[in-house]
C-alpha cells in the first residue's frame, strides 16, 4: 500500500487532520451550536463562492467502548448502513490496503436540494501514545475521509458531488483507574472523540437549508453512532 500513488497524500492529510482535531476550541473562532450531555458541537461560518462550507468540530466522550472499536465501526463498510441514515447506496470502489478503502456513496436527497454523492478515500490508523510517561496509556485512533478521484467514478451527472474532508479521532482512558492486576471492564473505559468535517455541498443549496441540516443532523448522527457502537460492543471482549 505504501507504494500506491495516493499514499503520500493519505499520509500527509491524516497527520494534518490529527493535528487539527487536537487543537482546542478556545479563542472564539468556534461557535458552540449544540450541546447534549457530553457532546458539544462547534461550527465556523465559512462560505466558498456563495456556498455554505461551515467547518464543524464536535467533541464527545463515551463510556463502555474503546477508541479502536469506535474508529473501526466508523471506517468499516460492513456496518455503514447500520448507523449512517444519510446514505442510500454505498460502493467500495477500491481496497488500497487493509486500512484504506475508496468509497462511492449516494446520499439521500434533502429537499429542496438536488441529490448528492461523495467519492472519497477512507483511512484508519492507530497512533501510539506520544507521552506514555504521563499515564497516556492507550493508542489514539484516527479515521480520515478525503474526497478523491477514481477511474470507476460513474460521472453520470445524475447528482451533485460533495467535496469532503472528515476526521474522526478517538482516545481511550481507563477511568476510574484499576489496581495492579485488577481486570479492566467496560465500566472503566472512557473514550474521548473529536469529529471534524468540512463539506462543500458542491452545488446550489440554500444556506438556510444547509445550516438547518447541520443543526439537526450532525448532533443526531454522532449520538446515534456512539450509541450504536456501545450497544454492539457491550457483550464482546474489549478490543483495545
Ligand atoms: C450537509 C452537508 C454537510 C453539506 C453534507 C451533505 C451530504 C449530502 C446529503 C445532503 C445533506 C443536506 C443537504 C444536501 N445533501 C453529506 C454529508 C456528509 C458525508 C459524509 C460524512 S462522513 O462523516 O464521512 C460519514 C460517512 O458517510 C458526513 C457528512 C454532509
Amino acid at each position: 500500500a505504501a507504494t500506491h500513488p495516493l499514499w503520500p497524500q493519505i499520509e500527509k492529510l491524516t497527520m494534518e487532520q490529527l493535528g487539527y482535531a487536537q487543537q482546542g476550541v478556545e479563542g472564539g473562532v468556534w461557535q458552540l451550536f449544540a450541546e447534549e450531555g457530553e457532546m458539544k458541537m462547534y461550527r465556523r461560518e465559512l462560505e466558498e463562492d456563495g456556498l455554505v462550507v461551515d467547518p464543524l468540530k464536535a467533541v464527545h466522550q463515551v463510556r463502555g467502548a474503546t477508541a479502536h472499536e469506535m474508529a473501526h465501526h466508523f471506517w468499516s463498510p460492513d456496518v455503514r448502513f447500520e448507523w449512517d441514515t444519510s446514505i442510500e447506496q454505498m460502493t467500495v470502489l477500491d481496497r488500497i490496503s487493509s486500512d484504506t478503502i475508496i468509497f462511492l456513496q449516494l446520499h439521500k436527497r434533502v429537499w429542496p436540494t438536488a441529490q448528492r454523492d461523495a467519492l472519497f478515500w477512507s483511512h484508519v490508523r492507530k497512533i501510539p501514545p506520544s507521552h506514555p510517561a504521563n499515564g497516556e496509556a492507550y493508542d489514539t485512533w484516527i479515521v480520515c475521509n478525503q474526497s478523491t478521484e477514481h477511474p470507476d467514478d460513474p460521472k453520470d451527472g445524475k447528482c451533485v458531488r460533495v467535496d469532503l474532508t472528515v476526521c474522526f479521532v478517538c482516545q481511550t482512558f481507563i477511568d476510574p483507574p484499576v489496581q495492579e492486576g485488577e481486570e479492566i471492564t467496560r465500566d472503566n473505559l472512557l473514550t474521548k472523540i473529536t469529529y471534524c468535517s468540512v463539506v462543500n455541498p458542491g452545488g446550489w443549496a440554500p444556506a438556510s437549508v444547509l445550516r438547518a441540516v447541520y443543526k439537526r443532523e450532525y448532533p443526531k448522527f454522532l449520538k446515534r453512532f456512539t450509541q450504536y457502537v456501545g450497544e454492539k460492543c457491550e457483550s464482546q471482549p474489549i478490543a483495545f
